[in-house]
Formats: C-alpha cells, structure tokens, sequence
C-alpha cells in the first residue's frame, strides 16, 4: 500500500514539475518576461522546445529566421530566456562594461576543476587569465610561428601525394576527388594546437586518421578517435544541456535509453580520456626536466620560473579548454573560406594575385611576415568569418541579481540573455547584402563602421583569448594553401553543409586539388 503511494508520487511529482509550477510561474510572472513575444507557445513554459531547436542542426540560423519572420528584436525562447536581435545589445550583453556573468550553462557542463572557458566568477576568471594572457598575446606569435609552419609542412606533404591531374575547372567531375578538405584540416588544427599548447607531435597527418590513444582515470589506456569523438560530446551536450535544472537526469537518459543519442553519448565520452592522456604525457616529459616553450609551461611556472602550484584537476581542465577551442573552431573557419573562395572564383584569382605579389615561386610556406598585412588575404579571412561564424549561436549570459539594462529594456536578475552572432553579422545597417561573400567590403573606407559588430570571437571580458592564435595559424595556411595548389570543387551546385553543436561543424567537403605552375602569371 505505502509502495504504491510512493510510486504514484513519481509521476505526479513530474506532472507538478513539467506542468503545473511552470503554469502558475507563467501567470505569476515575477519577471515581467510575458510581455515579450514567444519563439514557439511552449516557449515560456519550457526549456526542452530550445533542446528541440537545437536538435534541429542550426539553432542560430533558426533564430535569426524567426526574429526576421515576425519582426520582434526580442524573443522568449525559454522560461527563463530571451533572445535578442538587434546591434545595440551588444554591447548590454557582452560588452566591457556589462554587469552580466556567464550563464548556468557553464556549472551545468563543467567537471571537477573548472578552466577559462567554463569559469563564471568574474575574479577567479581573471586570475586564470592573468596565468595564460603571456601565452596568447600578440608580442609571442613568433614563438608559434615555426609551429605552425612545421604542421603546415606536414599537411603539404600529404596534400602533394593526394593531388589529382590538373583539371578545367568547368570539368571537374567526381573522378579524382581525393581529397576531404574538412577532414585534413581538422587534422591540421588538432596537431597545430597540440604542438603549440603541449609541444606534442603528433602523427594524424602522416596516417590520415584520427585515431588516439586516450587514458582512463585509472591509467588503462585504449584506442580512440579525436575529432569523431569530440563532435558526438558536442552534439549530445549542446543539444541537452539548455534544460539547466533537468540535464543531469536528461544526461543519464541519453546515456541508458537505446538511441542514436546514447550511441553519440557513450561515443564522445572518449574525449576527455584523449585530453588526460595527452596531459600526463606533456606532465611526464615536465617531470623528467624537460622544458618546452608552451601552454604547459605557463601553466606549470610564472615567467621568473616559480611554480604556479595548480592542483592537476585544473591542469587537465585547462589542457582541455584550450586544444578544444582552438582545433575545430580554426578547422571550421579554413573549410567555410576556401568553400567561399571556390564558389567566387574571381575572388580566389584576386587574393592568388596578391599572394603571387609578395611570394616568390619557390615559397612552400608563407612566412607571417611576408603575409600578414595582406588586405585582400585578411578581408577573405574576415569576410568567412563574418558570413558564417564558426561560432553563430547566441553565447548565454546572466543578468546580475539586481537586473540589467538592455537595449533600453529593464531586464530582471537572473535572466538568461543572448544574441547570436549569426544574427550579428546580418544586420544590413553595417553589411548591407548580408548573404553575399565580398571581401571587398572590408577595404571600404566606411569599413571601420563594421568592426564594432563584427564579433566572431564574441566581445568584452569573456572574448576569445586565442584571437591572435587563429589569425597567425590562418593567415599562414592560407596563403600557403592558395600559392601552392588550384581546387576543384565535385560540381557547379556543390554546397558544404553544417550542424550547429556549441560551434558549427562541417560535412565531408569533397575537392581536387593539384599543384600550381608557379611563375607563370594568370591573365
Ligand atoms: C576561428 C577561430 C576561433 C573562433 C571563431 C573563436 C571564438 C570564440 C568565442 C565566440 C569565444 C567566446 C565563448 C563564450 O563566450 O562562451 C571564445 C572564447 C575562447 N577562445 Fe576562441 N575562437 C577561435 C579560436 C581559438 C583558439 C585558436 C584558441 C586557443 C588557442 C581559443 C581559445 C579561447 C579561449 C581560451 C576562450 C575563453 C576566453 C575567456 O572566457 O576568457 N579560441 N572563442
């Protein structure tokens, strides 16, 4: 008898929970959020329709359609969340002066020790970036110069042996596409950041695979797959985890109940024993005397060579944070560029004739020097960025107890805001003809006007700290790239497709490439 009280109290705690409390907080509105439009009418009810929109594969894309669509500059997509889309929240959001803190995503995701990324205590984030800002300041690139060279080298030496014959470019047919440029890139980007953060080098490229070795937290080591791994975390995290209250039990779910999400889930639990294996390794060569010039190293001692005595937890964590925002994010942008500039071929002719200025035809790889004052070579870069950020969804933030002030609007405490970055990029006040890729907006004089809403590295305190990483490792690999090689894309209507997780992530992207006759001037 008592047993089945109790276990009628499940189901009933649930309907309380899902359905009556969000019900009476709807009407009791404490926040006056009601009074925004909804995304979708279940919005204001629950999280679990965001969980759905991001299911969906373009949850920014999504959102920015349905902002345009019913003309609202703020939406409700959740209980607790809106969304914004218009220029000046910006600034409100995550600018220098915002009084508003990273969101519960964070402690939601985050594990034992926390790491840059995932820190929300404005102190204790900067003291963390205090230990790394050395590390990624512009004044160093030279000391990743020759790293990033040595990977490009390396990529080369696969590009060279997987060169189709020279096609008419109208021709290019499916026979002789050899090579996924997605997959060798993203290959590129996890060794270039593991050289540069654990002086690692690895092998992925020689092999080209992304097969592993990862580490149990009781040493048992096994085979496992970086990339493919990462990306089925990703997908399960950045699908689930909006539901804030309920994502660990929604996480245990995933993990039991039979599905193509348990499978993601069991998948991508590789990648954290990737991360600690690849950190014991760089702690035993410490441990043995060995003193490389990299993130470890920052981590390990301050610059006279005292100890920074971090507990191991968050050497591993911070290991993690770094070679995972800086592979797929760089990968991403590298595969949307050269997307682009097939697609427009006069576009790809004008930044070849500019390389072909400053690089001799016997230049392999392009010096950082030689390259980065480039104008065209920096507008392709900025203008893939700006057309499809790596990162286009909204970043959340959290609205301080006492409420913020955005876009004019009184936004109560402990509110969850966003605008994505997707949206950013569109606003035809700054880009007019948003969808078109013209890098030649960018060496307008009126150019300046779309730097401050030109944000694919986010804005203010909490901004991307590897900005200066990614323009050394991209300048270099593309110009490099284009001097070296032509690209054939499988067909006139070929298009790259994505899935949203936290950042996009590209399909296969299928080209041919062969070798350049270098000095021979194009008409
Ligand atoms: C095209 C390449 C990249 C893009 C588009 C990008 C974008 C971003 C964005 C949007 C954020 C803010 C995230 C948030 O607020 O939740 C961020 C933060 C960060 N990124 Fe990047 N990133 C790129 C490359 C890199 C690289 C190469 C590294 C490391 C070498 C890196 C390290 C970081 C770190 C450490 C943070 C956290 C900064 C903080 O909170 O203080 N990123 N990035």
């Amino acid at each position: 008898m008592f047993g089945l009280a109790a276990l009628s109290l499940v189901p009933c705690s649930l309907i309380a929970y899902l359905i009556i409390l969000p019900i009476i907080r709807y009407w009791a509105d404490p926040k006056a959020l009601r009074k925004y439009p909804n995304y979708s009418w279940i919005s204001p009810f629950t999280d679990f329709n965001y969980c759905y929109l991001s299911a969906q594969g373009f949850r920014s894309r999504d959102l920015y359609l349905a902002h345009k669509r019913t003309g609202q500059p703020i939406l409700r997509i959740g209980p607790n969340s809106l969304s914004f889309c218009d220029s000046r929240a910006i600034k409100d959001i995550y600018g220098h002066q915002t009084p508003c803190t990273k969101d519960v995503k964070e402690d939601v995701l985050a594990g034992s020790h926390r790491n840059l990324f995932d820190v929300v205590d404005k102190k204790d984030h900067a003291r963390k970036r205090k230990l790394l800002s050395a590390a990624f300041a512009l004044r160093n690139l030279e000391r990743w110069e020759h790293k990033v060279a040595f990977t490009i080298e390396r990529l080369f030496e696969a590009f060279d042996k997987l060169c189709a014959t020279p096609v008419d470019e109208k021709n290019a047919d499916s026979a002789g596409v050899t090579v996924d440029f997605c997959k060798w890139i993203n290959l590129w980007t996890i060794e270039a950041i593991n050289f540069i953060a654990l002086s690692d080098k690895m092998d992925l490229l020689d092999k080209g695979s992304d097969e592993v070795v990862a580490q149990k937290p009781d040493g048992t080591v096994y085979s496992a797959r970086y990339r493919y791994s990462f990306e089925q975390m990703v997908q399960v995290a950045s699908t689930f985890c909006w539901e804030y209250t309920l994502f660990p039990w929604v996480e245990w779910l995933v993990g039991v109940i039979p599905s193509e999400w348990r499978t993601k889930y069991h998948e991508g639990k590789a990648f954290g024993d990737i991360v600690r294996h690849q950190a014991t390794k760089r702690l035993k060569r410490y441990q043995a005397g060995e003193k490389d010039d990299d993130f470890f190293q920052c981590l390990m001692e301050d610059r006279s060579g005292s100890p920074n005595n971090l507990e191991w937890g968050e050497i591993v964590s911070e290991v993690g944070g770094i070679i995972n925002a800086g592979a797929d994010t760089t990968a991403t942008a590298l595969t949307q560029t050269l997307h682009l500039l097939i697609k427009n071929p006069q576009c790809l002719k004008t930044l070849r004739n500019e390389l072909d200025s400053v690089l001799a035809s016997d230049d392999v790889i392009a010096s950082f020097d030689k390259v980065k004052h480039l104008p065209y070579l920096r507008a392709c870069i900025d203008e893939g960025l700006r057309i499809m950020p790596p990162t286009a969804a909204g970043l959340p933030r959290r609205t301080p107890a006492q409420g913020a002030e955005i876009m004019g609007e009184w936004i109560a405490g402990h509110t969850s805001v966003n605008m994505t970055i997707y949206a950013a990029h569109r606003d035809e006040n700054f880009f007019p003809d948003p969808e078109a890729f013209k890098p030649e907006r960018w060496l307008e004089p009126e150019s300046k006007r779309m730097q401050s809403y030109f944000i694919p590295f986010s804005a203010g305190a909490r901004a991307c700290l590897g900005r200066n990483i990614t323009y050394l490792e991209q300048t270099m690999l593309l110009a490099s790239l284009v001097h070296r090689y032509e690209f054939a894309a499988p067909g006139p209507d070929w298009q790259l497709e994505r899935k949203e997780g936290f950042n996009m992530i590209c399909s296969p992207m299928p080209i041919k490439i062969w070798r350049r006759e270098l000095g021979v001037t194009e008409s």
